[in-house]
């Protein structure tokens, strides 16, 4: 569990969020309701024991955001509440390094805290990468990003750039500036979408305001998202954040696309595309790849037996132990009660070997239903890949499948 430190006097906006935390399972608050009792607290506690302090502007012992200055003074992210905004306070909280400021309005504003703390703790596991020849820009940007306890990383050139991002995969962002030595801002991003590894990177383009349609030239080249000088504190933390959970979605999307939904391995479509680039890589290594097609038998019965929901019971079971057995290979749910295994850097006698086993321990696994138990088995059909096609690997493993089925099935065959 993840604890903040919330300093707030009003007793309803402390309701409000504990109230919203009642069923969360990875945040809780820690109450301060004055300065005195936050310095006690702070003192008493591990500082690293929060990951954030959340905190009113305005406190009856601490009416003009001395907590505030206090919880960044110890390196504490923090998250302003205010009861109004006004003009003074917007300048007052934009030019202090705070993770944001929030109205305190309705639940929605504290809906958006507890997402701001969420954020903090993702972020923690983000790299980005700031590309700008000036150091005084470069600090600068770190420290906005620092805020928002992303990691930082910093390259003063193009070239320098691309070599970090080929060293650390873990980079999901970069920000680059426009006027730069020997690569400029848009030569890098175009270099940078020439490559396919880094398809998934978001890219920020920064340009100067006197430079008519770079913006456009960033986005067009390739860049997600642009940025023109001068930018508030606020506009650059919103486009970062905007565009860090525009790439969460579409990774959901993709996964989401790549997996069965009943038994969360990955699907057909996903399968395909992995086993093609798999065989690509062994087209001159004949022999040291086999398909396996497994199919359990008579699944037909266990749902007429037990009903359809124990029959989806077996088949996410089957799967984790699929999962398990096989979890260096590539493996996926076909449909139904068939699976596909590619076992790359394996002679058939090898897979056979692997796959028998696999057999040998599922004929004897028990698997516990609500009010009863069964045994299942399978039957596979095998296939050494030689230089052909996916389709017509596939074609003589099922084939062989068949075979294994109508010798009495609960066996694998790997001849014609
Ligand atoms: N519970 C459940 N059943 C499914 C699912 N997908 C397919 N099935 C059922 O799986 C059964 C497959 O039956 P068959 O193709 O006749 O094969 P079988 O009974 O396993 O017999 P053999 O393969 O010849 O050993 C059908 O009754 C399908 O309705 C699923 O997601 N959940």
């Amino acid at each position: 569990m993840n604890k903040f430190l919330l300093v707030e006097d009003s007793a309803l906006v402390v309701k409000v969020i504990n109230h919203l935390l009642k069923t969360s399972t990875d945040l809780a608050a820690e109450v301060a309701t004055s300065k005195k009792q936050a310095i006690e607290m702070l003192r008493t506690a591990k500082r690293s024991e929060y990951v954030a302090a959340v905190v009113d502007l305005h406190l009856p012992d601490a009416p003009d955001g001395e907590v505030v200055d206090l919880t960044l003074k110890l390196g504490l992210p923090t998250i302003v509440l205010t009861g109004s905004l006004n003009e003074h306070t917007r300048d007052q909280m934009i030019d202090k390094p705070i993770v944001d400021y929030i109205v305190k309005e309705s639940r929605f504003s504290y809906e958006y805290v507890l997402k701001l703390l969420r954020r903090l703790l993702k972020n923690k596991e983000i790299d980005v990468l700031v590309v700008d020849d000036s150091v005084t820009s470069r600090t600068y940007l770190k420290q906005l990003l620092n805020n928002q306890q992303l990691r930082v990383h910093e390259a003063s050139d193009g070239t320098e750039a691309i070599a970090l991002l080929q060293q650390d995969p873990n980079i999901q962002l970069l920000i680059t500036d426009y006027h730069m030595p020997n690569m400029n801002g848009i030569e890098l991003v175009k270099n940078i979408r020439q490559n396919t590894t880094f398809d998934d990177l978001v890219i920020i383009g920064i340009s100067s305001h006197d430079t008519n349609g770079l913006s456009a030239q960033f986005i067009k080249n390739g860049a997600n998202d642009f940025l023109t000088k001068p930018f508030s504190n606020e506009e650059f933390q919103c486009r970062v954040i905007h565009n860090l959970e525009a790439l969460e979605n579409i990774r959901k999307i993709k996964q989401a696309a790549h997996t069965d939904y009943l038994t969360n391995l990955p699907n057909r479509r996903y399968f395909q595309s992995k086993a093609n680039e798999i065989l690509d890589q062994h087209k001159s290594k004949p022999g040291i790849c086999t398909l396996a097609i497994i199919d359990i038998d008579h699944f037909k019965r266990i749902n007429d037996q037990y009903g359809h929901d124990a029959g989806d019971q077996v088949l996410i079971e089957f799967s984790d132990l699929i999962a398990q057995g096989f979890q260096r290979f590539t493996f996926a749910r076909a449909g139904g009660e068939e699976f596909y295994l590619l076992l790359p850097g394996l002679k058939t006698a090898q897979a056979i070997k692997l796959i028998e086993n696999f057999r040998e321990m599922i004929e004897d696994h028990l698997i516990l239903l609500e009010q009863d138990s069964l045994t299942i088995t399978f039957s596979a059909g095998l296939a050494g890949f030689n230089g052909e096609s996916l389709p017509e690997l596939m074609r003589v493993a099922d084939a062989r499948l068949y075979s294994a089925k109508n010798s009495g099935r609960n066996q694998l065959c790997w001849e014609d």
